[in-house]
C-alpha cells in the first residue's frame, strides 16, 4: 500500500526563493495544496525566508528545502545525489534559475530603435539593447551557460529514473525567454565565450535544448516545455535598472503590452508566453519557436560529449 505522503505529486522548483521562482510557489500551493514542494536553492537562508513567506499564506503547505548551486557540477551532483534518497518520484520539474551577470544597455540601439519599425519588438524582446559581462565558473564553464543550462541539464539526467516512469507522466519546464535569439547563439560556441550576449544565447540553448528532449523522452513519459514568462521586476530586472526607472518607463511598456495583446496542447515547437496585463487580460500564448530539429538534435548531442568530458574529470578528480 502507498502512503499518502507517497501519493503526493513531488514538485521542484530551481531558483525559488525570489523573483518568478518563488512567485510560481505561491501560485503552485494556490492551485493545489496537496503537493509536496521543494525549493531549490543555493543560499539556504534565502531558502529559509521563502518558505516561511509561503507558509504564511499557506500555512499547511508541505515545503521542503534543497542546496543547489545549479552553477556547480559537484554541487548539482550532490543535490541529485540528496534527491535520490529523499523522494521515489518526481512530476514537476521546474528550471528558473537564471542570471544576466552585469548587465549594459546600449543607449545608441535604444534611441535609434524607438524611432524605428522595430520599436515594440525592442521593448517585446530586449533585441540589441543588453550586452552582460560573463565569467568562467571553477568547472572551467562559461557562468551563464553552466547556470542557464548546463547546470539544469545534469540534474535533468541525473533525475532521469524519476522522471522517466512507465506509470505515470512528468513535465519539466524551463523559464526562457522572449530575449532567446538565434542570431546569439552559435553550435560552434554554444557557451557563448566570445560574444557579449550569453544570455540570449542560453535562453536560446534552452529552448533547442527542450525540443530535443521531447524527442529522445516523450516515449519514456518525459515532456519538456519552455516558457517565457514575460517582463517582470525582479532582482535580474533591477540589476539591469534601478526601479524608480522602471517605474518611469512603465507607461511605455503598457502600450507595447496592450498593443501585442491577441487571445488564443502543448506544442514542442511552441515556447508559451504570459500575456497577462496590468488591464486584466490573463493568458498563455503559445508561439512558434525560431529554430529547427536538427540544430537542437546536434546541440544536445553536443552536451552530451560535454556531460562525458565532465563526469570523467569528476572521477578523476
Ligand atoms: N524577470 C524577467 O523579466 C524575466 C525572467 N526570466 C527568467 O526567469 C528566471 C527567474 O528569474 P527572475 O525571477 O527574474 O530573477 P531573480 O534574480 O529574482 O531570481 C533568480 C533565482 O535564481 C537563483 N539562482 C541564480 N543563480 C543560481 C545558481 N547558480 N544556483 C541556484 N540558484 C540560482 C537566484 O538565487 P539567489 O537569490 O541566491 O541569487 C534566484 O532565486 C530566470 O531564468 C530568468 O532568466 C525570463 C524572462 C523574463
Ligand atoms: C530609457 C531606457 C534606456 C530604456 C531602456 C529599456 C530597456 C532596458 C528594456 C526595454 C525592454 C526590456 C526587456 C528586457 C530587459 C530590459 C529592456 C531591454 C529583458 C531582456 C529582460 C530579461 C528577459 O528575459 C526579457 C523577457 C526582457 C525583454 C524586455
Amino acid at each position: 500500500m502507498m502512503s499518502s505522503d507517497n501519493m503526493k505529486k513531488v514538485v521542484l522548483v530551481t531558483g525559488a526563493n525570489s523573483g518568478i521562482g518563488l512567485a510560481l510557489c505561491k501560485r503552485l500551493l494556490s492551485v493545489d495544496d496537496q503537493i509536496h514542494l521543494c525549493l531549490a536553492c543555493r543560499n539556504m537562508q534565502r531558502a529559509e525566508t521563502a518558505r516561511a513567506a509561503l507558509l504564511c499564506s499557506h500555512p499547511g503547505a508541505d515545503i521542503a528545502l534543497l542546496k543547489v548551486d545549479v552553477g556547480s557540477l559537484k554541487s548539482v551532483l550532490e543535490a541529485a545525489k540528496e534527491l535520490k534518497q529523499r523522494y521515489r518520484r518526481l512530476d514537476y520539474l521546474y528550471l528558473n534559475a537564471g542570471i544576466m551577470p552585469n548587465p549594459r544597455i546600449d543607449f545608441n540601439a535604444f534611441i535609434n530603435g524607438l524611432f524605428s519599425r522595430k520599436a515594440i519588438h525592442m521593448f517585446a524582446t530586449g533585441e540589441g539593447l543588453l550586452t552582460q559581462e560573463d565569467q568562467v565558473t571553477e568547472d572551467g564553464l562559461q557562468n551563464v551557460f553552466a547556470t542557464n543550462v548546463f547546470g539544469h541539464f545534469i540534474l535533468l539526467r541525473e533525475l532521469e529514473p524519476f522522471l522517466c516512469q512507465s506509470e505515470k507522466e512528468s513535465l519539466v519546464i524551463w523559464s526562457s525567454s522572449s530575449n532567446a535569439r538565434r542570431s546569439a547563439f552559435s553550435l560552434t560556441d554554444y557557451q557563448h565565450t566570445q560574444g557579449k550576449e550569453s544570455y540570449s544565447s542560453s535562453k536560446y540553448a534552452t529552448d533547442l535544448l527542450s525540443v530535443a528532449l521531447n524527442n529522445h523522452y516523450n516515449k519514456q513519459g518525459l515532456y519538456s516545455s519552455v516558457v517565457c514568462p514575460g517582463l517582470v521586476m525582479t532582482h535580474l530586472t533591477y540589476g539591469i535598472l534601478p526601479p524608480f526607472f522602471w517605474t518611469l518607463i512603465l507607461p511605455i511598456m503598457l502600450l507595447v503590452w496592450l498593443f501585442k495583446q491577441k487571445p488564443e496542447s502543448l506544442d514542442p515547437l511552441a515556447k508559451y508566453y504570459s500575456c497577462t496585463s496590468g488591464l486584466g487580460s490573463n493568458y498563455v500564448k503559445p508561439v512558434k519557436m525560431d529554430l529547427d530539429e536538427e540544430a537542437a538534435e546536434a546541440f544536445y548531442q553536443k552536451l552530451l560529449d560535454l556531460e562525458t568530458k565532465y563526469r570523467c574529470w569528476q572521477n578523476v578528480k
